[in-house]
């Protein structure tokens, strides 16, 4: 079986997609022939899907671009590549800390007006100076709103760098908890940081809670001469509110990674085009993690990283596997086991697993013959709640 796997946009690592073995073919058909699209921040709200598709690998972390309810509805399995570019954002977030602190937008645009011989030069910069004098980051404190990939990176490198910090985020998974210092402060409260910290870095994704969240209602908690740091999504900060705060002086600095007309030309704000996951290396990572994901779901029906079905990973080692997604509603699996039973096939395993609205079923059978399966399978693409059912056969 030859998968169909279809690139969307021109930014998708070339190198990274190599880990697409030679049962897949890449950008060989049109967009509704492909089994799976490889993206980065392509809009998908409003997609027209097709029925081939069956998985999205999103090369990066943040999914906000892809409708992963309305794909799940449509039994279509949205993978993303958790950690991929965190070191590359990291790396950006704390030169950009020091980028603001030492004033060096202002003082290079200055410097570059300075015409005239070197020694002319050398002469108006000794004099000039001054108005550039920054300040450390060292001893000052941090404070990070979401310590997943990035946030937890960032937190331990500060305190490498010489900085407190403390972090929010009440969803912190357990793994990310082990990794950070003990001398990072956690804070139940997201009105203690910004009470607290000299440096605001966000680091969530971007929901209905963190969507508009710095806005005026939060700088005014701010410390005076606040710096803040958005490489997270643009529309977690309100635009309006946040030239008001800069104006005021109240925020000292502001580094983003999402670009407005209105930013440019302010002295105290640096805006880079998107470029937090933009490395040769998370490119790599990010492409290679997802094109590990979507062949392991096509060939073998495993989730591994998705963002709207829970994982599943169970080897393969009877002849077929079926797999089932539907809705999460009673009844589901008792109907299923109850038709495999009326065709008078074995079941070798059942797993069965369930997030939210939908669930995954995995059903390893004892059967070799392929007309039996096909009957069984159109048996549960007839029930109510099944949305997609897929027959594997086992390779090699
Ligand atoms: N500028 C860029 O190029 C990039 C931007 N991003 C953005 O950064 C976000 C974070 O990326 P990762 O750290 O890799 O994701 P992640 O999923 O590893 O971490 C996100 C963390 O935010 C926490 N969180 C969720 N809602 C929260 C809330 N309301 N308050 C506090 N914490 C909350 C979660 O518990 C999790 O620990 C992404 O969702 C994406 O939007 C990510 C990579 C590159
Ligand atoms: O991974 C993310 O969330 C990012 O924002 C990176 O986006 P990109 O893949 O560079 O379009």
């Amino acid at each position: 079986m030859t998968y169909q796997i279809k690139t969307i946009g021109n930014n998708i690592d070339q190198e990274g997609l190599r880990s697409f073995g030679e049962a897949f073919e890449i950008d060989k058909v049109a967009e509704e022939e492909a089994q799976a699209f490889i993206c980065r921040t392509q809009d998908f709200h409003g997609y027209d899907w097709s029925d081939e598709l069956l998985a999205i690998g999103r090369a990066g972390a943040g999914f906000n671009n892809i409708p992963i309810e309305d794909c799940a509805s449509r039994g279509i399995v949205v993978f993303n590549a958790p950690g991929g570019n965190a070191n590359a954002v990291k790396e950006l977030v704390l030169a950009m800390m020091i980028f603001g602190s030492r004033k060096l937008k202002p003082a290079n645009k200055w410097l570059s007006q300075q015409l005239g011989s070197d020694q002319a030069i050398d002469l108006a910069v000794e004099d000039g100076k001054k108005a550039f004098n920054g300040r450390e980051i060292a001893g000052k404190t941090l404070g990070i709103i979401g310590l997943g990939n990035i946030g937890s990176r960032i937190a331990n490198d500060a305190l490498q760098l010489g900085m407190k910090v403390v972090g929010y985020d009440p969803f912190i998974a357990v793994e990310r908890a082990w990794e950070i210092s003990h001398r990072v402060k956690r804070v139940d409260e997201i009105s203690e940081i910004f009470e607290a910290a000299d440096y605001i870095t966000i680091h969530t994704p971007l929901t209905a809670e963190t969507r508009g969240l710095y806005s005026a209602e939060n700088f005014k908690k701010m410390k005076e001469g606040v710096v803040l740091l958005n490489f997270a999504r643009d529309e977690m900060v309100v635009k309006e509110d946040l030239l008001d705060y800069i104006e005021k002086g109240k925020i000292s600095y502001f580094a983003t990674d999402f670009g407005s007309e209105t930013y440019y030309h302010n002295e105290k704000i640096f805006v880079s085009p998107h470029l937090g996951g933009s490395t040769e290396e998370a490119s790599l990572n990010c492409t290679r993690m997802v094109a590990d994901s979507i062949s392991s779901y096509l060939k073998t029906g495993e989730i591994i990283n998705a963002v709207n079905f829970p994982r599943v990973i169970q080897a393969l080692r009877t002849p077929y596997r079926i797999t089932i997604i539907n809705k999460n509603v009673p009844n589901v699996v008792a109907s299923i086991s109850q038709a495999v039973s009326e065709e008078d096939i074995n079941i070798d395993n059942i797993i069965n697993r369930a997030s939210g609205e939908f669930a995954y079923t995995l059903l390893d059978l004892d059967e070799q013959d392929e007309g039996k399966l096909k009957e069984l399978v159109q048996r549960f693409e007839a029930e109510e709640n099944i949305i997609r059912v897929r027959l594997i056969k086992k390779e090699g």
